[in-house]
């Protein structure tokens, strides 16, 4: 399975082409809607997300409520584009104020320097347009696809916040997968833990009050992944090393770890790995979860439990210095509106993009021209294991 996004933040629209999902399944575009609203919510966020009302419209590859088999089209329109014609249009630049409104003043954080140096833009608008994080709202609808697929053979995903600037929310273990999703749909900060809620927003409003903006941590829970998904033959096969690499790929993201992750540093050996049991009835388990589900590049069949750090917001009402590219002048960027904090938010990107490589891991070890294809083979691997 494989897809493509398309769009600028303040163009016409956003599109995702997916291919390789199997035929016959269910797909509604009420599905794909409750993930993209999901993104679309969490405390710390600007105006943009007043004007927006993510909504997809599924263009290929359903008929009837079914996938087909054929590439899947998704779009999601951008309804601030009604403000911007003139600037995001296709026309060529008609006159000198289209010049004047040029952005020559790059933002330190942000895409807009590297990007109008490699690609040769003196308006770093032809950067900022597609380095925006807008595009994870179509990376969102390609990750609710697989969270479909993943649900027909019982897996799932939740995410939620575990840390916002200087505030951690405390440790649940026990808590349930179900418990996890309620909880975390129910907060404004999308965590679990009630108690750091309101000490996590009040972050966030002195941050915006301060003109400045803030970071913080999110973690993915993934239960119903059998062992063995991945692959240990290959580095590109590695199931860990691809989740990974996914969640870096997400604007502002700064490190992702498993398990107990960067700890392992503090830790010996006897108080870092999973030690192996067996229960004729489930198999092969294991009664710790320290490696957060993988050893070797494969799962072992505990849950999947991948944290991200997110960088606070680049764009800060408290200007940064930076140097205009056409003056060379050093200036104090003011700007007109943007995040404070977008980790909340961030979570439920995360929460899809890590839904896909699970997804597609279990495509490229399973038959799947078929929803009930893959579903038969699936159970019929969980039991070879579980006699193993
Ligand atoms: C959900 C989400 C919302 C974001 N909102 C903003 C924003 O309002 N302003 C901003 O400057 N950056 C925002 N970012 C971060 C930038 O897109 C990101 O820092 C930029 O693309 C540069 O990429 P890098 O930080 O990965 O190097 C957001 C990121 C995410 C995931
Ligand atoms: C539009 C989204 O996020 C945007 C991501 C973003 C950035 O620079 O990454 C900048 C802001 O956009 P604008 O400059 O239009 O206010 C955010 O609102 C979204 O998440 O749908």
């Amino acid at each position: 399975m494989r897809y493509l996004t398309a769009g600028e933040s303040h163009g016409k629209q956003l599109t995702t082409i997916i291919e390789g999902v199997p035929a016959q399944m269910t797909l509604l575009k009420e599905q794909i809607n409750e993930s993209l609203i999901r993104r679309q919510g969490g405390y710390g966020r600007g105006r943009r997300m007043k004007i927006e009302k993510d909504l997809v419209e599924i263009t290929s590859g359903v008929r009837h409520g079914y996938t087909l088999g054929s590439p899947i089209s998704l779009v999601i329109s951008n309804d601030d584009f009604k403000h911007w014609t003139h600037i995001m249009g296709e026309e060529p630049v008609q006159d000198n104020a289209d010049i004047k409104r040029q952005i020559t003043k790059p933002r330190p954080g942000h895409a807009d320097l590297n990007g109008a140096l490699k690609y040769g833009h003196r308006d770093m608008r032809n950067i900022l347009e597609r380095s925006s994080a807008r595009e994870t709202a179509a990376r969102v609808a390609a990750g609710s696809v697989a969270k479909v697929i993943l649900n027909e053979v019982g897996i799932d995903v939740v995410s939620y916040v575990k840390q916002i600037y200087n505030v951690r929310a405390l440790d649940h273990p026990n808590m349930t997968l179900e418990e996890k999703k309620r909880k975390s749909n129910e907060s404004p900060v999308r965590t679990l833990d009630q108690e750091s809620e309101q000490a996590m927003m009040s972050e966030i409003d002195q941050a915006k009050k301060d003109g400045d903006s803030i970071g913080g941590v999110v973690e993915v829970h993934v239960e119903g992944v059998p062992a063995g998904l991945g692959s240990h033959v290959h580095y590109d096969r590695k199931l860990d090393g691809r989740i990974a690499g996914s969640v870096m790929s997400i604007n502002a993201f700064k490190g992702v770890e498993f398990g107990v992750g960067f700890d392992a540093a503090n830790r010996r050996g006897s108080e870092t790995h999973d030690e192996i049991d067996y229960d004729p009835e489930k198999g092969y388990l294991r009664k710790t979860n320290r490696l957060g589900g993988f050893e070797g590049g494969m799962t072992t069949g505990m849950p999947i439990i991948v944290k991200g750090v997110m960088k606070p917001i680049p764009t800060l009402y408290k200007p940064l210095n930076s140097i205009d590219i056409d003056t060379k002048e050093p200036f104090q960027a003011s700007i007109e509106r943007s995040d404070a904090c977008a980790v909340p938010a961030a979570s439920v990107v995360v929460e899809h993009i890590v839904a896909w490589e699970v997804a597609n891991a279990l495509l490229e070890q399973f038959t799947s021209d078929t929803i009930d294809q893959l579903k038969d083979e699936f159970q019929k691997y969980r039991e070879r294991i579980r006699q193993f």
